[in-house]
């Protein structure tokens, strides 16, 4: 039995192909490298460079590993880029995975799991947030993953597919052996932005609203390792082999701490100060998110293991010291001797 990962070559993928691996799992791995990076994939998992939506591609992989699973990351993953270009952000997440869908359906494939986010509550009206809130996305971005929500929903219904939507909250950090970690060009996450400033290739951070109705006045978000999101996909597949039936499950924490305290944490472990601005409410921002987590823990067999934002912060500065490091050396070699 192997495990299909499309999107394996990207952040969250990556380290949950590593975690698969590691678990023992025969994985395959389709990306079409568009934001993720062909280095990330370790040595013997195949990798096929297409599209995660293009179902003779998908078609032809389940049939040749005897694919029995799919975890499905592969999409675009920025908020304010699907207001600018909504329809790519409805054909890239919402179009492609009705295909991928289609093609694991008509080949009997069915155990999905499926990256949803926390952006599908919009403005919660309750903290921590359930599974069972409104769901109001203010941004095509979470419409484009609940309407695929929507599609599993209705799949498992009519075909019977098996599903698990893993709500994420915010995936920060790196995997603790710095084999992969964030590493996407203009990514705009808050804790990479911050390593970025302690790693003196920012001059300044800008805090994006200090006037929220807030202990300190900034946002505040509940932050997820990668590595423990990464095992609860693991979890999550257990649970779908073992019979467990089509749920989704927010993924986080259950605490939140403040931009300036997030902030706070990076300088503490790097123990280097930085700029810090205030500046004005960043449009589609919500200020407060944090899961409520019981679902997950009472239906995973999922112990996180990273619940602790100096450990976050340490393992993402620690990435971009390597990642820095890395194109420095690329640097030196490119001047003429
Ligand atoms: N990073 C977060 O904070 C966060 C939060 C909530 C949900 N998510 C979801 O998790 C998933 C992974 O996000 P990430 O942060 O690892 O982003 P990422 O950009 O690092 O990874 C996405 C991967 O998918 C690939 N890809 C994109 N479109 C594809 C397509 N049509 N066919 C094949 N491959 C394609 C990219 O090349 C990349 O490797 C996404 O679906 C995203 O919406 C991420
Ligand atoms: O330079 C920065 C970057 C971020 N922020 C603030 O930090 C908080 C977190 O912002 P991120 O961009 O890191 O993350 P978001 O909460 O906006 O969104 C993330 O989490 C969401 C779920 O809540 C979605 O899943 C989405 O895909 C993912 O990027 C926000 O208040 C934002 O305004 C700043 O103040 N300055």
């Amino acid at each position: 039995m192997t495990v299909l990962v499309t999107g394996g070559a990207g952040y969250i993928g990556s380290h949950t192909v590593l975690a698969l691996v590691e678990a023992g799992e025969s994985v395959v791995v389709i990306d079409n490298l568009s934001t993720g990076f062909s280095q990330f994939v370790p040595e013997g998992v195949p990798l096929f460079i297409g599209d995660a939506g293009d179902e003779n591609l998908v078609d032809g992989v389940i049939a040749s590993h005897r694919v029995d699973a799919i975890i499905h990351f592969a999409g675009s993953v920025i908020v304010s880029a699907s207001m600018r270009d909504p329809l790519g952000y409805y054909r890239n997440n919402t179009s492609t995975s009705r295909s991928l869908l289609s093609a694991a359906t008509r080949r009997g494939v069915k155990n999905f799991i499926f990256s949803s986010t926390a952006a599908v509550y919009g403005n919660p009206d309750r903290i921590p947030v359930g599974e069972d809130a409104p769901t109001r996305p203010l941004s095509p971005y979470g419409r484009s993953k609940l309407m695929t929500e929507i599609m599993l929903h209705d799949a498992a219904e009519a075909y019977g597919v098996n599903y698990v939507a893993l709500r994420y909250f915010n995936v920060a950090g790196a995997d603790p052996l710095g084999r992969v970690g964030l590493a996407t060009e203009g990514a705009t996450h808050l804790i990479k932005i911050a390593v970025e400033a302690a790693t003196g290739q920012r001059s300044r951070i800008d805090v994006y609203g200090t006037d929220y109705p807030t202990t300190d006045g900034s946002c505040i978000r509940d932050f997820i390792h990668v590595t423990d999101l990464a095992e609860a996909h693991g979890a999550a597949l257990g649970y779908l082999r073992a019979g467990g039936g089509p749920v989704t499950l927010n993924c986080g924490y259950g605490h939140g701490y403040s931009v300036f305290e997030t902030i706070d944490a990076v300088k503490r472990v790097a123990g280097r100060n930085f700029a810090v601005a205030a500046a004005s409410r960043r449009p589609g921002d919500i200020m407060t998110m944090i899961a409520d987590t019981s679902r997950i823990r009472r239906t995973l067999d999922w112990i996180p293991r990273y619940d602790d934002l100096d450990t976050i912060a340490a393992h993402a500065l620690g990435w971009e010291e390597k990642l820095l490091r890395q194109r420095q050396a690329v640097e030196l070699q490119a001047i003429p001797a």
